[in-house]
């Protein structure tokens, strides 16, 4: 469904992203791993229409090649981004912030039936549709966040350190809502760097570094490969000197 690449970026002569290719398929779970800095939250800016790439790269979601048109036909299209930091109208209510969700022209008659599924997914929001969002809990907003993304109706939702921040009984709440939102068909693209919780929702995922794609594979192969334990899982490098007898 969703095909990029390859996508390279620059900020001045800073090379961001090299050449970077990725596909969600439809309804998939995609997770990148990645350290900081490695520019994951640009490829996720430069899949959303918010940063350009370099001449040469496609973003295609569908047959629909979306590359060099506004940034509100990527939302149109139904790529939603959750950016880190939430990016939610602190000023405004709950309620605000949900509509505002809905406000393109594709989802505006799907606004009802999108917000019950947004309270179904997070009742805390339904009590509280007219607190002011900058007054909630780091947890509640984040939440808030995500409903908003959902009120877009997106065909992928990407989500940029969603748990970022988050208490671990939280976290875990978040992660059961992602859950629930891939039982219904939505494809995700979540950059987490909480990687155990990450790859247990997630089909298959990504290893990013310095701007490159270093490695990929399902969720299973990920968590079993010994480069990814040692840089996300606390595992023990390999002691060279070793020869594997343990004395
Ligand atoms: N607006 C910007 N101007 C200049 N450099 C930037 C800008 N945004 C990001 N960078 C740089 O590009 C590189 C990739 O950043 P990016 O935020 O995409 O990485 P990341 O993998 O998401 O990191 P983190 O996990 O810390 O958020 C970093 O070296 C960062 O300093």
């Amino acid at each position: 469904m969703l095909n990029a690449g390859p996508i390279s970026l620059h900020y001045g002569k800073h090379l961001a992203l090299d050449g970077v290719s990725i596909t969600v398929a439809d309804g998939e779970t995609v997770v990148v791993l990645g350290a900081n800095g490695a520019g994951k939250s640009s490829m996720l800016k430069a899949i959303a229409g918010l940063v350009r790439p370099a001449p040469g790269a496609l973003v295609t979601l569908g047959d629909v090649e979306l590359l060099g048109r506004p940034t509100h036909k990527f939302l149109e299209a139904g790529i939603a981004l959750v950016p880190e930091g939430r990016g939610i109208f602190g000023e405004l209510t709950v309620a605000e912030n949900l509509e505002l969700g809905a406000y393109t022209r594709h989802a505006r008659p799907h606004e009802s039936r999108q917000r019950a599924l947004v309270l179904d997914l997070f009742p805390r929001l339904g009590e509280r549709q007219k607190q002011i969002a900058r007054t909630m809990s780091g947890g509640e907003q984040q939440m808030l966040a995500i409903g908003r993304a959902l009120m877009s109706c997106p065909r992928l939702l990407m989500l940029d350190e969603p748990s970022l921040g988050l208490a671990p009984i939280i976290t875990t709440e978040l992660f059961a809502a992602l859950a629930r939102i891939r039982e219904t068909g939505i494809a995700l693209l979540v950059v987490e760097q909480n990687v155990k919780a990450s790859l247990r929702i997630a089909h298959r995922g990504y290893l990013m570094e310095a701007g490159r794609i270093t490695g990929t594979g399902t969720a299973d192969e990920l968590r079993d490969d010994p480069a990814v334990q040692q840089a996300f899982l606390g595992a023990a490098a390999p002691n060279p000197l070793s020869n594997g007898v343990s004395t």
